[in-house]
Formats: structure tokens, sequence, C-alpha cells
């Protein structure tokens, strides 16, 4: 029991319900929750803007859900989030509002800190940098020479770099192709050398961005920055032209030789991790221009305005935040992946890293006890499909429960065309391949003791057994977020959702998500092919769920189209991951031929979309199909 009278988080009765509920679902498979419910796929699914957030693989039910509602209204998540929204000073250790929300409110909001409208300042800053950054971009700004600024080099750490470097990246598409922007943030001298060695330091403006300005690595590297601009303008006064300042400290600013003019403002009630569509963005403005970090706010605000308004059953960033503890607590999960398949999003689990672990790395709760739960997972991935070839192995088949959230995009970038925009397709059929639950691996092993394929006709009858090696948990979540259009705002919404999510307690924000081809149809559409005789083998588009606006599905032709009959000729291409029809990503052993036939019938989106006329390749699965052998048992040769 807490001072106020209050049950500690994990002695209140709504969390033991949890628990006895986890013991009552152990044992149950995925595949089980989604053969009890037809409505399953469609069901846990949400849209929020362009984001459709598909939560169907998660291994919850109806209860789950109520459960972890109930406990969020026992705690009073939906006050505190509108404590924060209000304005009031919800950070209790610091005194001091949680406010990056006013960043992107509209001109005419009104939202107090201390009795004071802060929306006006935040609009004034906006306007500051929209102006600085126009100038820079037509080059009406200049360096110290009168040259033109071509690079742009943001110097922070934290806060004050992945934000901004993240959406950059993410928005790269976007950029004024003439510009160089880099982002420096180790106290590495190898960082700045590298961001710098090919610069022209008259055509070079700095970025210093600092919530504190007081951080050793970012006035380290400042400071060396000033210096090699000075070796070679030899000027003091040249330190105006080509530095300016993003701080909430004025007078840190001032003393390390920046015109207060060149200072663009942030305050205390922003979190440096979640500063970037501050005055910390100025980089991204300049790079993209305000017009697009304006659309960009839009995003953010359209995220907020789901998170204020929406009720439990249908609120995102509360939904992903309970999941978070769900398996952070209940499940024992300790870590989180977060897989985006999207080159563009390269930067964005770092970013999320410190987005969620700062926020969520704490062991007192708010009540000043040491907690005896779990606050926060490890977060961690990289883009599919690298990650497919590195450590997908583990996530699918290995030993711990990770739950996995992959991102994707509906569109490639509009700059794409040919060949590249043509690779999209791939790309996709990996992202949702890695989320399909896989048939039944036992029936595959019996199948692979039995002999292997046989045109199409497996026999996987008898008890499942549970053989080690199988190829995947089927009841490792994975979650998949897709927006369905690709443009500015987006991403960040993405971003948004997951800032939003970072800020429901000690909760997470697990998004996944598509619709199409996910539900019951799906359920049946992976189980393994049976092979009756005469009976259509059975392919990923048959019986897929509604499409997604705008979603260009990868090619999958239903198999009466297929011109030729029998094991596929796909089964020895590339496919990433080793084969293993792409998104499961596991080494070539774990592919059976069981996994070949459902390639033979049409369901192995990757593995057809490169396949080139006439290529006649070893197959693979023959290969792997003695591995399995002389894993389970039997000989290499048999
Ligand atoms: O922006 P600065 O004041 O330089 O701080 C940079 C970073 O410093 C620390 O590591 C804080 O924990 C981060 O939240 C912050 O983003």
């Amino acid at each position: 029991m807490n001072a106020d009278g209050r049950t500690r988080l994990n002695q209140s009765p709504e969390w033991t319900a949890l628990a006895k509920h986890r013991e009552e679902l152990a044992g149950t498979h995925l595949r089980d929750l989604f053969a009890a419910d037809p409505q399953r796929g469609a069901g846990y699914t949400l849209q929020v803007g362009d984001l459709s957030i598909d939560y169907s693989k998660h291994l919850i039910t109806d209860e789950t859900l109520l459960l972890l509602r109930e406990l969020a209204a026992a705690r009073d998540v939906a006050g505190l989030r509108d404590a924060m929204f209000r304005g009031e000073k919800i950070n209790i250790t610091e005194d001091r509002a949680v406010l990056h929300t006013a960043l992107r409110a509209p001109r005419d909001a009104v939202i107090e800190v201390d009795g004071e409208n802060v929306v006006p300042k935040v609009h004034a800053v906006l306007d500051k940098m929209a102006d600085f950054a126009e100038r820079v971009r037509s080059g009406a700004w200049t360096g110290h020479t009168g040259k033109r600024i071509r690079n742009v080099v943001n110097i922070g750490i934290g806060g004050s770099d992945l934000g901004p470097a993240m959406a950059y990246e993410a928005l790269r598409s976007y950029t004024d192709r003439e510009l160089t922007v880099r982002f420096v943030s180790n106290v590495d001298g190898a960082d700045l050398h590298e961001a710098t060695r090919d610069l022209d330091p008259a055509e070079t403006l700095f970025i210093i961005a600092s919530k504190t300005f007081t951080t050793i690595e970012t006035i380290t590297n400042a400071t060396s920055a000033r210096t090699w601009l000075l070796a070679a303008l030899g000027d003091e006064a040249a330190v105006a032209k080509h530095f300016v300042a993003l701080s909430t400290n004025a007078a840190k600013v001032a003393e390390f030789g920046i015109d207060p003019d060149n200072m663009f403002e942030f305050w205390d009630w922003v979190g440096g991790r979640y500063s970037y569509d501050s005055a910390i963005g100025l980089s991204l403005m300049i790079a993209i221009g305000p017009d697009r970090f304006r659309e960009m706010l839009d995003g953010f605000r359209q995220m907020d305005e789901h998170f204020r308004t929406a009720p439990p059953e249908a609120n995102a960033p509360l939904l992903l935040g309970l999941l978070g503890i769900w398996y952070g607590n209940f499940h024992d999960a300790q870590s989180h992946a977060v897989l985006p398949y999207s080159h563009y999003l390269s930067k964005f689990t770092a970013y999320l890293q410190q987005l969620d672990m700062e926020s969520n790395g704490k062991y007192v709760a708010r009540d000043g006890k040491q907690v005896d739960w779990q606050t926060g997972p490890v977060v961690w991935g990289t883009p599919g499909t690298n990650g497919q070839h590195a450590y997908y192995q583990l996530i699918h088949q290995g030993t711990k429960l990770i739950p996995a959230d992959f991102i994707g995009f509906a569109e490639p970038v509009a700059e794409l065309s040919g060949e590249l925009k043509a690779q999209h397709d791939l790309l996709m059929a990996n992202f949702f391949d890695g989320q399909l639950l896989r048939p039944d691996p036992g029936a595959r092993l019996r199948q692979d003791r039995r002999g292997g394929p046989r045109g199409g006709r497996a026999r996987g009858t008898g008890a499942p057994q549970d053989l080690p090696g199988q190829p995947a948990h089927d009841h490792h979540p994975r979650q998949g977020t897709h927006p369905v259009r690709a443009r500015p705002a987006d991403r960040p919404l993405r971003a948004q959702g997951v800032r939003a999510g970072r800020g429901v307690g000690h909760r997470l924000l697990r998004p996944v998500g598509r619709r199409a081809g996910q539900g019951p149809r799906q359920a049946r559409r992976t189980r393994p092919h049976r092979g009756r005789r005469g009976a259509r083998p059975r392919c990923l588009d048959q019986g897929a769920g509604r499409p997604l606006p705008g979603v260009a599905r990868p090619e999958l032709r239903p198999c009466a189209e297929r011109p030729e009959p029998g094991p596929c000729a796909e089964a020895g291409a590339r496919a990433p991951g080793g084969g293993r029809w792409s998104g499961a990503g596991a080494s070539s052993a774990s592919r059976t031929p069981g996994e070949h036939e459902r390639r033979a019938s049409g369901e192995c989106a990757v593995a057809r979309w490169i396949r080139r006329p006439g290529e006649q390749r070893e197959p693979n699965w023959l290969k792997a199909h003695h591995a399995v052998r002389a894993w389970s048992g039997a000989t290499a040769s048999g």
C-alpha cells in the first residue's frame, strides 16, 4: 500500500486478474486464437490517419484487452494523459510540465504553463526558424566570405541528434539535394573529422543543438568545429555567419560566442528525446523546407488528437503501451524488436531506443518507492530485410519471446523508378511474410521424416509432435504498422504514435500492421497444403483480407494462372534470408520440404518475385531437406 492509500501496481486486483488470466492462457497457441475467432484479423486492426495497425498476432484475447484497459483505468492513465495535455507538472521529480504536444498545437490553441499561454512562443520560434531556413535554402544567408551555404552540420547528442538525424534520413527524398546535411554526435574526433573533411568552411553552417548547452560531447565538438572554421577563415567575426544554436540556455550560448540573435529557443518543458519538432529540428527544416516541416507537425498533431480523444478500446498509443506491460510483466519478454522495412527508417530504431529506454528506464515509481515489476524492454532492431540475414533465426526459432514491430510502407518513395521501384514489391513481400503464422511445424517435420515432398502431396497426419528445431514459433507475437501512403507526415506520424505509446506509463507501443493477408483466411492459408489429389494449392492471394487503399500487393497470382505445375522453379533462387520463403529469414537448414511445397503451391511471394525466366538452379530445399533429416536423426543420404 502506498502512503496515499493506493495499492501498489502489482498488488492491485487488476494486476492479479491479469496474472490469473495469463495462467489460463498458458498453452494457447496463436493459431488457436485465429481458428476460434473468424473476425480476429479484421477486429484487431486500428486505423489512425494513414497508419494501419494490426495487432492480431499478439498473444491476446478480448479478455486480455479488457483486463489491460481495466488496469489502465484503475491507475488513471487517462487522467495523467489529460493533465499532460493541460500542461500540468506531471514530471514530479523536476517539477516540470511535459508539453511536447504544445510544439505542434495550432496557432489559436491555449496551453498554459504557470499561467502563461505557451503557444504564441512556440509559433514565434517556428516562424523564426522558417525565415532562417528559407534564407539558407535560397542563398540569401551567406557565409562570412559571401559564399552560399551548401553544407549544414548539426552537432548534438542524444535527443539533440537522434530525432533530427532520424527524420532527415526518413525524409531524405524530400530534401534539397543541393545541400549536404550531416550529423555529428560522437566525442570521438573521427566523427567530426569525417563530417567536415571534404567540406569548404566558407560554405558550411554549424548548428549547435543542445538543450542545456553544457553537454560535454557537444561543446567539445562545437569548439573543435569553430577552430576548424577559424583556421580557414581567420576571422573571429566569421562565427556569427557560420554558427547558430538551438537551446534553452541563452547565457551559455552567449558564453560560447554565438550571437543570441542566432539562437533558436525552446523550453524546459520539452524533454530532449521529444524535441525534434522544436527548434532542435532546424537542420531538418533547412533540408526539407518549412512547408514540409509544418506538414510533419500536422502528422504529430493528428496522433496527439487521436491519443487525447479516442476511446480506450480504439486508442492506439494506449493499447500498444498496455501490450508492452503485458509482455514485459506477464510473459517475461526482455526485449522488443523494431523492424522497419524501409531503408529510410534506418535510424528509427536508434531514435526509439532513447525515446523508450530513457523514458522507462526507471526503478522508482511515482510514489518514490522501488518498483518490483518490469518498466520497459530493451529496444533493438535494424531495417528489413537486413535483419533477416542476421538475427531473425532467434526471433522465429529461438527460445526467447521477442515481440516485434514490423513497419512498412505501401508505396516506395516517388523518386524511385524502374527496377528500384519494382524492388519495393520484394521488400514488402518480406514484410508481409515475416509476420505470417507458420503451418504446423510438427506436420512439416513429419512430412520430412516420411520422405519429403511428393509433387505437392504432403502427408502430415497423426498427432502433432513438438520436435526440436521446428521452423518457427507461431506463438511469438508479431505486429505490423503500415502507412498506406508515403508522404512527409507519415513517418513522423508513426514516430509520434510511438512517442505517445511510450508515454503510457511503463508502456510500450507495439504496432504492426496490415489488414490484407490476415485474419481467419490467412490462418487457413498458412496451413500446410495437404495435397488432396486434384485440390488446387492455396496461394497467398486467395482469400486475402481486405486490401488497404493504395497498397500494391506483391505479385501473388492465383495458382490457376501458374504456367508450370509441380515443384516451383524458384525454390532454388536467390531468396533473401537464405530462402525461407522470405520474412522468417532463417537459414536454409531450417527450410523443410513442407515449406518447399508452400513455394510450389504459389505461397512464396519472395521467391516468385526474384525468379528469372529460364533460370535453373540447384534446389536449395533439397540441401535443406538433407540438413533437416541429418538433424532429426535420419541419415543425410537417406
Ligand atoms: O541536448 P543536451 O542538453 O545536450 O542533452 C543531450 C542528452 O543528454 C543526456 O544524455 C540526456 O539524458 C538526454 O536526454 C539528452 O538528450
